[in-house]
C-alpha cells in the first residue's frame, strides 16, 4: 500500500483510488453525511475516484469496498431509467433496447405501466425517495448506467412545492449517492427552466447567471451543481443535458410550461380548435423527441475526454405559439387558435430562454439536430394520420 500524506492508495476492487488513511470516528450529519471525512482531511489536489472516500453516507461502513464501473466499453451497459413512464422514458427505453438489447434496459416508476409498456421489456416499481429499494435494484440487476428522469415539471412543481422539493432534490440526493457508490454512469436531464429572468435570454449560453424563479428550476440548478461537484470531488461519471421543451406524438407531457406545443396537435386533430395558455409571441426553445433521445444516447456514449463540460445546452429550434399555429395551418387551414393566458405559466415562460446556444455540444461531441419546425409539424401530423388509419382498419 502506498501512502500520500493522510491518504492511502488502495485497490480493493477496481481502479486505484485515494482514500483517507484514517476514517474511523465519524460524526454523521443530519443527512447522514460523514462530516469528519469531508472536513477533517485535506482535499486531495486531483479529481479522484470516489468510492471509499468521504461519502456513502447512509449505510456503508468505513471499510466497505466499492466496485469500480463494471461496464467495460465493449460490454453493453445495464441501464435503469427512473420516472420512466413520463413523456420521455418509454421512448428512451425503446431506443436503448434497440441498441443494447431488451433485457439490458429496465424502466421504473411509481405508477402502474400500461399493458403495452409492461410487455415491451423489464419494468420495476421504484420510488426514488426509497433509498434502500433503489440500491437493491441497482445491485440485483448489476446496473451500470442510470438515467434519472423522475421529476415534477415546472407548472406542477409550482402547484406543489413541497412535493417538488422532495422528489427533485431529496430524490436526486439518493440517486447521486447510489450512482457514486456503485460506480454508475449517471445521466440527469436539466432544462431551459434552469435559467431565470436575469439570464441572457437570446441566446442563452451554457455558462451565465442562473437564478430561476421556480422550484423546478432551482432543483435543476441544484442537480447540475451537485452532479458536477460529485464528478470533480469523487470522480462520478455525471452527464447532463439541458433539454428545451420536448414535443412528442405518442406520449403526453407531465405538467410543464411548454406543454401547449404538444396539446395543439391533439386538439387540432380532434376538434380543429386550440386554446393556447401562453401569449402568441412567447418564444421558447423546442425539440422533437427523437432528437432529444438521440442526444441523450450520444452524450452517454461520448468518450469522457471529448466532454469539456458535464452540463450542456442542446437545441433544435425556437418558435412562438403563433409561428407553430401558422406552420400547422399550412396543412390544416381551418385550424382555429385562440388565447387564454395562464398567468403562472406565462410568468415562467417570460423568464426562460428564447433561444438556446448549444455550440459547445455541437463542438465537443458533434451534436446535430435533425428536426426543424416544418419537419416537426409534418412528422407529428404523419403520426396522427397513421394512427387514424390504423383505428379505421381495426
Ligand atoms: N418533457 C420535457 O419537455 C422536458 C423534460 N425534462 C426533464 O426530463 C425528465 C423527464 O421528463 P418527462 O418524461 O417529461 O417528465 P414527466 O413529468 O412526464 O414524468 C416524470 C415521471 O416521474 C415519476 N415520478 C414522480 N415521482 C416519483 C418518485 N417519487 N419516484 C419515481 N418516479 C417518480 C412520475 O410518475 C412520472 O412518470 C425530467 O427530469 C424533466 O425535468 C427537461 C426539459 C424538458
Ligand atoms: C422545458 C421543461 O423543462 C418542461 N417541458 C416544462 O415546461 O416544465
Amino acid at each position: 500500500m502506498e501512502t500520500h500524506g493522510v491518504y492511502r492508495r488502495t485497490r480493493s476492487h477496481g481502479p486505484l483510488c485515494w482514500v483517507p488513511a484514517s476514517a474511523h470516528t465519524r460524526a454523521q450529519s443530519p443527512e447522514g453525511i460523514y462530516l469528519t471525512d469531508i472536513y477533517a482531511q485535506p482535499i486531495p489536489p486531483v479529481a479522484i475516484a470516489i468510492r471509499n472516500i468521504s461519502f456513502s453516507p447512509r449505510q456503508v461502513t468505513s471499510d466497505a469496498s466499492f466496485h469500480s464501473v463494471s461496464f467495460s466499453e465493449t460490454d453493453h451497459p445495464k441501464v435503469l431509467i427512473t420516472g420512466g413512464l413520463g413523456q420521455l422514458g418509454v421512448g428512451l427505453a425503446k431506443l436503448l433496447r434497440k441498441r443494447f438489447g431488451k433485457n439490458n434496459v429496465i424502466l421504473s416508476d411509481i405508477r402502474k405501466p400500461p399493458s403495452n409498456v409492461f410487455h415491451s421489456g423489464p419494468f420495476i416499481y421504484s420510488d426514488i425517495l426509497d433509498y434502500k429499494n433503489l440500491r437493491e435494484i441497482v445491485v440485483n440487476n448489476r446496473i451500470t448506467w442510470l438515467v434519472h428522469y423522475s421529476a415534477l415539471l415546472s407548472a406542477v412543481g409550482e402547484a406543489n412545492v413541497a412535493l417538488a422539493r422532495s422528489v427533485n432534490i431529496t430524490g436526486l440526493h439518493n440517486i447521486l449517492d447510489i450512482a457514486a457508490e456503485h460506480g454508475l454512469r449517471l445521466f440527469v436531464p436539466s432544462t431551459i427552466g434552469a435559467f431565470g429572468p436575469t439570464s441572457p435570454r437570446n441566446p442563452t449560453p451554457d455558462l451565465c447567471v442562473q437564478r430561476p424563479r421556480t422550484i423546478y428550476g432551482v432543483s435543476k440548478v441544484h442537480a447540475e451543481l451537485m452532479g458536477e461537484y460529485y464528478h470533480h470531488r469523487y470522480g462520478l461519471d455525471f452527464r447532463c443535458l439541458r433539454y428545451p421543451g420536448i414535443i412528442s406524438a405518442d406520449s403526453m407531457p407531465g405538467g410543464g410550461t411548454t406543454d401547449y406545443a404538444v396539446q395543439i396537435f391533439h386538439d387540432a386533430i380532434k376538434s380543429g380548435k386550440f386554446e393556447c395558455n401562453l401569449r402568441p409571441d412567447t418564444r421558447l426553445p423546442m425539440m422533437y423527441i427523437d432528437d432529444c433521445l438521440r442526444a441523450t444516447l450520444e452524450v452517454m456514449e461520448a468518450p469522457a475526454d471529448t466532454l469539456s463540460m458535464r452540463t450542456y445546452n442542446i437545441n433544435a429550434m425556437s418558435f412562438t405559439p403563433e409561428e407553430l399555429s401558422q406552420e400547422l395551418q399550412k396543412q390544416m387551414p381551418d385550424l382555429e387558435v385562440t388565447y387564454d393566458v395562464d398567468l403562472v405559466r406565462q410568468a415562467i415562460a417570460d423568464s426562460w430562454p428564447m433561444d438556446f446556444d448549444d455550440s459547445n455540444a455541437r463542438k465537443d461531441w458533434s451534436w446535430k439536430h435533425d428536426y426543424d419546425l416544418p419537419e416537426l409539424v409534418q412528422t407529428m401530423l404523419n403520426f396522427f394520420e397513421a394512427e387514424r388509419r390504423m383505428s379505421h382498419i381495426n
